[in-house]
């Protein structure tokens, strides 16, 4: 369990990037949202011990992580949303070499962790070719396996589909979920979907703030009765936004759709439709603006 209670970071140019965080964070995936700026990177770096914040703790089961950074380190495996250049070396020495700097210098436990790891994400075949030729969806792969190094308790991935086609999101997502069985993942993402498809638990964060949190099933039950949804005409779009809570507008077809909240019906040739992670999400950032 990763328990963060009351984070706050300022940065030097007064930027408030997390304020008075408080999480629980169980075994499992963790999926964390937020528009650009939230503060999701942020927070995930201040988790990760890169930076320290001004206030509040960090606890991994019994580690104080801001009293103990090398023991969190340690445990932890992280992937930043931008893993940097890769030298052109082979994934199976780039990971070798990585496992070193983790201090796993027992030649034989070496050489199974990172051929354990390479079967894992499936790049075993493509072992020997230099990693700054795989593509974008291979190199993620390999940065969990990176991540995975030492048998970490805690994995953190920052906006890790992002750019990744559907098969390969799809590959790295099962992937995460299959480790998220063992260890605490930690999950930022733009994407919705991929939170309401993975992640056991959530929270939504604006402005540096948590504005939802919990199970996703159980946030997305209770918009029932209260999403419709109807086509308008472009023209229509500000009218309808004055009027009624609108929380997205789609086109399908050519045709713009939008989905409003009501907890009544609206009439107006609105139909009910079974809500979304995402109706909650933009219904949260409203609330929140
Ligand atoms: N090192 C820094 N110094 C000053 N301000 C920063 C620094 N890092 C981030 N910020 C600011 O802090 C706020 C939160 O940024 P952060 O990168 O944590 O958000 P985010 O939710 O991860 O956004 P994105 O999804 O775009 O990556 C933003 O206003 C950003 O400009």
């Amino acid at each position: 369990m990763l328990c963060l209670r009351n984070l706050h970071k300022t940065y030097a140019n007064g930027v408030h990037a997390t304020r008075d965080i408080s999480l629980e964070i169980p075994t499992g995936l963790f999926g964390l949202l937020g528009p650009n700026g939230a503060g999701k990177s942020s927070l995930m770096r201040t988790i990760a011990t890169l930076q320290r914040p001004d206030s509040g703790s960090i606890h991994l089961d019994g580690i104080d992580v801001l009293a103990q950074p090398l023991a969190m380190r340690r445990q932890l495996g992280y992937l930043p949303q931008d893993f940097g250049v890769y030298p052109k070396v082979s994934a199976l020495e780039l990971l070798n070499h990585f496992a070193i700097l983790k201090g796993i210098t027992a030649r034989g436990e070496r050489r199974e962790m990172v051929e354990a790891l390479l079967q894992q994400t499936n790049l075993w075949e493509v072992r020997r070719r230099a990693v700054h030729s795989y593509s974008g969806g291979m190199r993620q792969r390999f940065g969990i396996a990176q991540a995975l190094l030492g048998a970490p308790r805690l994995v953190i991935a920052d906006e890790p589909t992002a750019g990744l086609d559907p098969d390969e999101r799809n590959r790295f997502l099962n992937l995460l979920a299959r480790i998220g069985e063992q260890v605490v993942v930690i999950l930022s993402t733009h994407i919705v979907a991929d939170v309401t498809d993975l992640c056991q638990r959530m929270a939504i964060i604006a402005a540096g703030r948590v504005v939802a949190s919990g199970e996703p099933q159980v946030a997305i039950a209770a918009l029932q009765a209260s999403i419709w949804q109807r086509s308008i005409s472009e023209s229509m779009l500000d009218d309808y936004q004055q009027r009624y809570t609108v929380l997205s507008s789609r086109l399908q077809g050519g045709k713009p759709h939008i989905r409003v909240h009501a907890t009544e019906a609206p009439g107006d040739g609105f139909v009910p439709c079974p809500p979304s992670l995402e109706d909650l999400y933009f219904l949260t950032l409203r609330g929140a603006r």
